[in-house]
């Protein structure tokens, strides 16, 4: 199969799809493409591809005409859009229900897009998981730095002093990037709580940290409360392949104290706090909206690209590898967690609560295979 790695073009996006030891695992059967340059902000020269056995083109049309397969890290933006068509496989982070004209070009166009956010496993993400990790770390961080003076915040040092109190830091989504957000307040010194939907999630958190944080169940009650009393506020709740809830109201962001951070991690789902109105960028993250700073960057991962484009193409490759080599549809017909991935084929939208949230009639993906065979 030819495989195409165009350059990332989302604003600071320094990931790339692929590493020089992912074009080895793919090289000895197949020809890997790669834009000039696509690897430079992760560390990889195109010398280094070379050596690995991949061909480096000019142009991003020259690997988006030349692949059957494109592998990206980041969903596609309309510039990209023209070189969709029946019979290329797209395999790349989506988040359709965020995204509906992206959905519709699609759509249109018949693309088999596998999205690496519902690949899933006994209900774990695993192409989703590494990048958690990172932005779920990253947040903590960042909501520290912007809680400086400086950076637009009120001014306090989340661990506090000795005779100062520490900062309130509460995290609603316990899952990978919620627990991630956790591990490094609790390693700053902050007052950490963590609220979940699930009971049992909080049992599981209640045993990893113990008393060095607190759990909450969610509700809108619990929500209110500790929004209010808080510093900084991350936002990690996610309804694999929906629109994210609104579980911060415009009142709850009031509440907060001038000079507050809030981190909306789940931006790409298009968000949990009423007041993100809009995806920010690593060129300008925040703005200021009822006294409180808001971040809400939807490719946080993009600005460390040398930790993030190994830990992510550790997981993705083995599946391209599965593509390139049987074929997408029968990849996607032995493999469930591959299946679990397709969210558009052959112009029918393929994931539930995509089809849900987007007013589209839902497809079963092997319906849609079964409706054409596609080229590859
Ligand atoms: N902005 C960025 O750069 C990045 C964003 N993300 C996003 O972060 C979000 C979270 O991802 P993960 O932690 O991997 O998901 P996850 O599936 O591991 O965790 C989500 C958690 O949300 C909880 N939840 C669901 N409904 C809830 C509710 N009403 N109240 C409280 N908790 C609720 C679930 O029980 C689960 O524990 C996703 O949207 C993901 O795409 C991930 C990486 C980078
Ligand atoms: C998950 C995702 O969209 C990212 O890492 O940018």
């Amino acid at each position: 199969m030819r495989i195409g790695i165009p350059k990332e073009i989302k604003n600071n996006e320094n990931r790339v799809a692929i590493t020089p030891a992912g074009v080895v695992a793919l090289a000895s059967k197949h020809e890997v493409f790669i834009e000039k340059n696509a690897g430079m902000g992760s560390g990889f020269t195109n010398e280094a591809y070379m050596a690995a056995g991949a061909t480096i083109v000019e142009t991003a049309a020259d690997v988006w005409e030349t692949a059957e397969m494109i592998m990206k890290v980041k969903e596609p933006l309309p510039s990209e859009y023209m070189y969709f068509r029946k019979g290329l496989i797209l395999f790349t982070y989506l988040h359709l229900a965020a995204e509906p004209e992206l959905a519709q070009a699609l759509k249109d166009s018949s693309v088999l897009a596998i999205a690496y956010e519902t690949v899933s496993v006994n209900n774990s993400l695993p192409l989703l998981t590494p990048m958690s990790e990172v932005a779920g770390r990253m947040a903590a961080q960042i909501g520290a730095q912007f809680l400086e003076k400086p950076k637009g915040g009120k001014g306090i040092l989340l661990s506090g002093v000795p005779g100062v109190k520490r900062g309130k830091v509460t995290i609603i989504g316990g899952g990978v990037v919620g627990t991630n957000a956790a591990k490094l307040a609790v390693g700053l010194g902050a007052d950490v709580t963590l609220i979940d939907l699930n009971p049992d999630r909080l049992r599981q958190l209640d045993d990893i940290f113990g008393n060095q944080i607190t759990t909450l169940i969610s509700n809108p009650f619990n929500v209110a409360q500790a929004v209010a009393e808080s510093d900084l506020v991350i936002g990690a709740v996610l309804i694999p392949g929906a629109k994210a809830p609104k579980l911060v109201s415009e009142e709850m962001v009031k509440a907060m104290s001038p000079g507050s951070v809030i981190v909306d991690v789940a931006i790409d789902q298009g968000g949990i706090f009423e007041t993100v109105d809009h995806i920010t960028t690593h060129d300008n993250p925040t703005y200021v909206k009822h006294g409180v700073v808001h971040y809400a960057v939807a490719n946080m991962p993009g600005a460390v690209p040398q930790t993030s484009t190994i830990a992510l193409t550790n997981v993705t490759v083995p599946y391209a590898l599965q593509i390139a080599n049987k074929g997408a549809v029968s990849a996607i017909l032995e493999n469930s967690a591959l299946a679990k991935g397709v969210n558009t084929a052959n112009g029918e939208i393929t994931f539930e609560a995509v089809a849900r949230d987007l007013g589209y009639t839902y497809v079963p993906v092997k319906d849609a295979l079964q409706n054409d065979s596609v080229s590859a």
